[in-house]
């Protein structure tokens, strides 16, 4: 079977989430391949954050399917990531008053042992090996930066081979977001998956296979990112610039 004929590794059909009375997502459709680096870019509040946490079954599905590996799965946090779903929260999310050793250690609760523990925490620190150089350090005395390494290091130990990563770039300088950027491009071409959602095109463009454009909890507008930022009425209409 070539690549464009194998099923999606993620697959979202007509999804709608929300809170209280509130729809946010509408109906959204969208599949990842294995191996692609799937973008969702849109204004501030428009679900994005959203529509991770659903993926990863933090907010309810009211509508729609979502399956990994061909399989509609239920939901359940637990669920999602023992299929290998891995979500990097906004914000980092990490426990401050513990090491960065412990707080890698507590994305690998649903390991299967010491073994495989300690083959993920070898692969962190290859990848990230400033996480190693402060494994002992707490975790509310890092940099942003650091944080940030740290919550897609945790995110890592999941285990995970779909990796969903929200907004990695929030709050951070210029320089520091390069060399995020520059390790979650490592990650995907060691051959992760990546769903990632980003309010700047510009910072994908090189990354991204493909790109969405999320407008009112809608999909407006897909393809590849160079397109997107070629075309300066969308940008305009959708992204304010
Ligand atoms: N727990 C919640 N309860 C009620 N409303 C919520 C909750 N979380 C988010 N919302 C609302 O859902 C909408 C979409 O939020 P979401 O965080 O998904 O957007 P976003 O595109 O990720 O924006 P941002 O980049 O600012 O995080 C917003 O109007 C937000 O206020």
């Amino acid at each position: 079977m070539t690549a464009a004929t194998l099923p999606p590794v993620l697959s979202l059909k007509n999804i709608v989430s929300g809170y209280g009375g509130l729809d946010i997502l509408k109906g959204i459709s969208l599949d990842v391949g294995a191996g692609e680096f799937v973008t969702v870019v849109g204004p501030n509040g428009h679900g994005k954050s959203t529509l991770l946490k659903t993926i990863s079954g933090l907010v309810p599905l009211r509508a729609g399917s979502i399956s990994i590996d061909g399989t509609e799965v239920t939901g359940k946090p637990h669920t999602v990531a023992g299929l290998g779903v891995a979500h990097v929260p906004q914000g980092d999310m990490l426990f401050p008053e513990m090491s960065v050793l412990e707080n890698l250690l507590m994305g690998a609760y649903l390991a299967p042992g010491k073994a495989e523990i300690d083959r993920r925490l070898d692969e962190v620190y290859t990848l990230l090996p400033k996480l190693s150089d402060r494994r002992h350090q707490i975790a509310s005395t890092l940099s942003g930066g650091e944080r940030r390494m740290a919550g897609i290091g945790r995110g890592l130990m999941m285990g995970g081979r779909i990796l969903l990563i929200d907004e990695p770039s929030l709050g951070l300088a210029p320089l520091i977001i390069e060399q995020i950027y520059g390790v979650i491009a490592e990650l995907s071409k060691a051959g992760r998956t990546i769903l990632l959602v980003e309010e700047n095109p510009a910072r994908v463009e090189d990354l991204a296979d493909k790109l969405h454009l999320l407008d009112d909890g809608a999909i407006v507008w897909s393809g590849p990112p160079a397109d997107l930022l070629a075309r300066e009425e969308l940008l305009a209409t959708y992204l304010g610039g």
